[in-house]
């Protein structure tokens, strides 16, 4: 099957989908770098590039709300500095919120809000519902440990401690991700990018988590194994059922993962929709430049 029909066969199931309940809900995810004066607490400023004229302060991500369905992948395009990197550090925690309220269904109910949960609550999501892909490798692998030492981490911190178990289920991630198996002592310091990218990818899916996040993760890789690390990234959420949300400025890549689209400027959404109805038709005149360079 080529990408095109794969992706077709899921924008349809993707529309279906939503006759269900989200997996993630989230609304008004706001952050801010600074501390706000009164103009622009209240919105009313004129933002150049997100950031207040009068205090400084940088409003990365503002009133972002949205919902993702099970095994949907929704992409977040915006220029740089628009807020994309942001709201996912949000979402997996490595940035603290400053006001909103993230929920996912698996969770309590899906009544909690996430963002407010324990330090203790915030590392079971983190283990068990949610899986990171970071552009720099460096923030996601361990360089100096083995790639299998690596998925066993994430798999101990998931409270997994017998060491068969988790040797094999190394084997099996790094299997799917198409590392070679007499390589998985090694260290992906001693790997390509992309196949730091694919360790990545494995470690990411070792608990099998429910929600993939993915930040820019084919930015800097050659165009042939970028193709590579897109086409695993489908077959996976193919074959696993995996929501994701894919952040990337490309929108080539967009348009080859995601079934819904979500336009971010300047930390607030501009437009939000079907992939292909945001590329044939954009409607708001930032997607039309984006969309309009592209060509
Ligand atoms: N720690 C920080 N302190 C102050 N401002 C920050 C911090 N981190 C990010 N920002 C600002 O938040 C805004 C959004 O940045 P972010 O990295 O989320 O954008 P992005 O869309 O991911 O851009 P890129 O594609 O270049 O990574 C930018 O104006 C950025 O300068």
């Amino acid at each position: 099957m080529t990408i095109a029909s794969l992706k077709e066969a899921s924008t349809a199931t993707a529309q279906a989908r939503h006759l269900d309940l989200p997996l993630l809900s989230v609304r008004n995810l706001t952050k801010k770098y600074g501390q706000g004066c009164t103009a622009c607490l209240e919105g009313i400023y004129s933002a150049q590039g997100g950031r207040c004229p009068d205090c400084g302060t940088v409003w990365a991500c503002r009133d972002i709300s949205f919902d993702l369905y099970p095994g949907e992948i929704l992409g977040v395009v915006g220029e740089s500095g628009s807020g994309k990197s942001t709201m996912v550090k949000c979402l997996y925690y490595d940035e603290e919120t400053t006001a909103g309220h993230m929920s996912i269904a698996t969770f309590k109910d899906g009544i909690s809000n996430l963002f407010n949960e324990s330090a203790q609550q915030k590392r079971y999501i983190r283990n068990h519902l949610m899986g990171m892909v970071y552009q720099n490798p460096y923030l996601g692998l361990r360089m100096g440990f083995s790639s299998s030492g690596n998925i066993a981490e994430k798999l101990i911190a998931a409270d997994h401690y017998h060491v068969g178990k988790i040797r094999s289920r190394a084997s099996e991630l790094l299997e799917k991700v198409e590392i070679p198996l007499q390589r998985m002592d090694e260290p992906p310091k001693n790997f390509s990018g992309g196949m730091q990218q694919r360790v990545q990818i494995s470690k990411a899916l070792a608990n099998n988590p429910p929600l993939l996040l993915l930040d820019e993760v084919t930015t800097g890789l050659d165009l042939s194994v970028q193709a590579k690390v897109l086409d695993l990234i489908r077959s996976i959420q193919r074959e696993l059922g995996v929501a994701m949300i894919v952040v990337s400025h490309d929108l080539g890549v967009i348009r080859m993962l995601s079934d819904r689209t979500m336009v971010l400027r300047q930390g607030q959404i501009v437009e939000h929709g079907l992939t292909d109805q945001i590329l044939e038709d954009p409607q708001h005149p930032y997607t039309q430049l984006l969309v309009h360079s592209l060509l």
